[in-house]
């Protein structure tokens, strides 16, 4: 299991221009749903590209104890032989999803329909975390879910031994709470439709459809409705994971705001549901191309090129694409405070309910290092003077967030003195390789342990 045990304290000092090619890992969004949608298939899938972050390797594990078989060959190709829709065992073990907020609750959708029960913990970051955005709408299949005060970790799934399809309309932006019960509805009799008056990350959906479900999406007035119809037999798949947008963020971001940076990040996935920082960095002024567009195993992917833009400007983040870049926020208010003037980004509620409350977080350990911030409960705004103008100085608390961790390690790399956080060790979770990485392309980075 995962663990955040001894924290590691992390300095990022200034450093010279940063230049190379970043090599990213895997998307941790398709990471999960193939290991998941594998273990739900009848015959052996093969994932090259996994990302091998804790969050992806808790899902490994916890496929493993409702029984499906998940195997690394030494070149990296992951292997998982299912045991069909409907087919998970009981777990002789709590399953520990350590970090992973998407980990946990696909999984939570994925078993709520099986004649089985399962108890899930994680971490300090994860058992505060709200699950009834989850258990709600698995409890019209016939779930029930006994959880701690306030809907918390640890807790008990007891699955539906007679479920029912449902139609469930989402009432927050959310991937993982649609996921959940798309997966939940894979082995209820009939049509689930579930309806998202903002579109989300569209993985699940593609990938169903890869998996041989039958599933469809309409827009309409309602918003976005998906149709998929209950118990089928999935079909195992050939998949190779696109590297991930919300990693390549970090190398892109962090170019933008390095005098002299030139720094490529090839074979990222674009999904338009993903990929909205790079439309903000774009409309800020950011000197980012997109290189060598294609498309790989039905995701739209293109190396992106970026470099040092001492112009950027500061933006109001239109509201309507903040699901598409919810994971970016961090990183985009820490080039926001490069920029000049304000960048406002509303509609971001979201932020308080992650690993940390990212709102909350950034602007504490933003305004530490000289930055003017503002906040509402759904939004919040960054002051920036331009390149060179920001103080640093100051240690951060990334409170158990790699999102948190990497956003002020990369701004380190570009303020007047080092900054800290009290702990890089939570990195791991989605980028393990962050830290040589970015000391490849020239940052200065180092851990207190040495
Ligand atoms: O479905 C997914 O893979 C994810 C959905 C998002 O969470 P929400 O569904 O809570 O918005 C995102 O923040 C998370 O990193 C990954
Ligand atoms: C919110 C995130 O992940 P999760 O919800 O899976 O913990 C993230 O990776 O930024």
């Amino acid at each position: 299991m995962s663990s955040h045990g001894t924290p590691i304290p992390m300095m990022s000092a200034p450093c010279g221009a940063l230049s190379g090619v970043a090599d990213v890992p895997g998307d941790k969004s398709i990471s999960h749903r193939s290991l998941i949608l594998g273990a739900m298939a009848v015959g052996e899938t093969r994932i090259s590209g996994l990302l091998e972050g804790e969050d992806v390797l808790d899902t490994a594990k916890a496929m493993r104890a409702f029984g499906a078989e998940v195997d690394r060959d030494d070149d990296g190709t992951w292997h998982v032989h299912g045991v069909g829709v409907g087919g998970f065992a009981e777990p002789d073990q709590v399953i520990d999803c350590g970090n992973s907020g998407t980990g946990v609750r696909l999984i939570m959708g994925a078993m709520a329909t099986c004649p089985i029960s399962a108890t899930f913990t994680g971490d300090a970051s994860l058992n505060k975390r709200p699950m009834a955005r989850v258990t709600d709408p698995l409890a019209l299949f016939g779930t029930r879910a006994v959880g701690r005060s306030g809907g918390r970790l640890p807790m008990t799934i007891v699955g539906a031994k007679n479920p029912v399809p449902v139609r469930y309309a989402v009432p927050v932006p959310s991937a993982q709470v649609k996921s959940a019960v798309l997966l939940a509805g894979l082995n209820a009799p009939g049509q689930t439709v579930v309806v998202e008056k903002e579109a989300t990350r569209d993985h699940s959906e593609r990938m169903l459809a890869g998996f041989g479900a039958e599933i469809t999406t309409e827009d309409t007035d309602e918003g976005r409705v998906i149709t998929l119809t209950g118990r089928p037999e999935l079909k195992p798949q050939t998949i190779a994971v696109p590297r991930d947008p919300s990693s390549a963020a970090f190398p892109v971001c962090a170019a933008l705001i390095v005098p002299g940076s030139d720094v490529l990040v090839p074979g990222i996935g674009l999904n338009p549901t993903r990929a909205g920082l790079y439309a903000t960095l774009r409309d800020m002024g950011a000197d980012l191309t997109y290189e060598n567009e294609r498309e790989e195993g039905g995701e739209p992917v293109a190396d992106l090129r970026a470099r040092f833009s001492p112009e950027m400007k500061g933006i109001d983040v239109p509201p309507a694409r903040a699901a598409s870049m919810i994971d970016e926020y961090p990183v985009l208010s820490v080039v926001a405070s490069f920029a000049s003037g304000v960048t406002m980004m509303r509609g971001v509620r979201e932020l308080r309910v992650k690993e940390s409350d990212r709102i909350d977080a950034m602007a504490t350990g933003l305004r530490a290092n000289g930055v003017d911030v503002e906040e509402g409960e759904d939004w919040w705004s960054v002051t920036g003077h331009g390149p060179g103008t920001v103080k640093g100085g100051a240690e951060c608390a990334s409170h158990l967030d790699h999102r948190i961790a990497m956003s002020f390690m990369v701004m380190g790399m570009a303020t007047k003195h080092p900054v800290s956080v009290d702990d890089g060790g939570p990195i791991a979770t989605s980028f393990p390789i962050f830290e040589p990485l970015m000391q490849r392309l020239g940052a200065s980075l180092s851990r207190a342990d040495g």
